[in-house]
C-alpha cells in the first residue's frame, strides 16, 4: 500500500494545515471548513495524476486541439460529517463525479471507550470505479475502516483512494492491515505521533467536526 505525506514536502498546503491546527485561527469556522476544502482540492490535483486518460480533440474557434483527459469513473466519498467541507473540495475539482456519503459516530460506553456506529449510507454501484474516501481525520482508523466496509456491499471498486489531512501513525498501520493493500493509496498532508486517552490525535487539531459545525450534544 503506498502512503503518500503531501506535507513532507514543502508547499502553500502546509499553511493551510497550520491554520488548521493553531487555536487562535481554527476558531474561525468559516476559514477553518475552507481550508478543509483548499486541501481537499490539492489532494484531487495530486490524485488526479494517477488516475486513466485518454485522448481527446477539442474544436477551438482556430483549429482542433488534441490533448489528454481523465476518463476514470470517479466516485467522491465522504464520512459525516467532519468530512463534508473536504468532499466539496474534492468536488470542486472532481466536477463530474459520482458520490456517497456515510455517516460514522463514535457511540461512547464510557468516559474513555467507544464503538464507531454506522447508521446511514447512500452510495451509487462501485464495480470498477475510482473510489476517493474523504475524511479529514484518521486517529484509531475505525472509522475509515467501517465505512469501506459499509461501502464495500455498494461494489468492489478497481482502485481506492483513501484521502485524508491528518493521520495518526497508529491509524496508517491500521489501515494498512484493514484495507486492501494491492489497490489503496492513502494520501495526507500530516503524520502525528500519537493519540490520547480519548483516543484524539496529538498534536493533531482537536474536534474537527465540532470546529466546522459546531459542538454536539
Ligand atoms: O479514526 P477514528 O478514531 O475513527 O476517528 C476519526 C473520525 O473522527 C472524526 O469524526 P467524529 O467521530 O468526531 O464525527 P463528527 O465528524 O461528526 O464530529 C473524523 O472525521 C473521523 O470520521
Ligand atoms: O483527533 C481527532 C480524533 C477524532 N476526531 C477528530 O475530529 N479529531
Ligand atoms: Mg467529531
Amino acid at each position: 500500500m503506498e502512503i503518500i505525506n503531501l506535507g513532507a514536502t514543502n508547499s502553500i498546503l502546509n499553511q493551510f494545515v497550520a491554520e488548521l491546527r493553531d487555536v487562535t485561527i481554527q476558531t474561525d469556522s468559516l476559514r477553518f471548513r475552507r481550508n478543509i476544502e483548499r486541501i481537499g482540492e490539492i489532494l484531487s490535483y495530486e490524485i488526479s495524476k494517477q488516475i486513466s486518460y485518454e485522448n481527446k480533440n477539442v474544436q477551438t474557434p482556430l483549429g482542433r486541439a488534441s490533448l489528454m483527459v481523465p476518463c476514470s469513473q470517479v466516485v467522491i466519498s465522504t464520512i459525516l460529517r467532519a468530512g463534508l467541507p473536504f468532499h466539496q473540495g474534492f468536488l470542486n475539482y472532481f466536477d463530474h463525479a459520482e458520490n456517497a456519503f456515510v455517516s460514522a459516530y463514535r457511540k461512547y460506553k464510557d468516559r474513555l471507550n467507544f464503538d464507531i456506529h454506522i447508521e446511514y449510507i447512500a452510495s451509487p454501484r462501485l464495480n470498477g470505479k475510482t473510489l476517493i474516501i474523504t475524511d479529514p481525520m484518521l486517529a484509531t482508523g475505525s472509522s475509515m475502516e467501517l465505512a469501506f466496509q459499509a461501502l464495500l456491499t455498494k461494489g468492489e471498486p478497481e482502485h481506492i483512494h483513501v484521502a485524508s489531512i491528518i493521520a495518526s501513525k497508529q491509524a496508517i498501520h491500521y489501515i494498512k492491515e484493514k484495507m486492501p493493500a494491492e489497490k489503496t493509496t492513502v494520501w495526507v498532508a500530516a503524520i502525528d505521533d500519537q493519540l490520547d486517552e480519548h483516543s484524539y490525535i496529538v498534536p493533531g487539531l482537536g474536534d474537527a467536526g465540532d470546529l466546522a459545525f459546531g459542538i454536539k450534544e
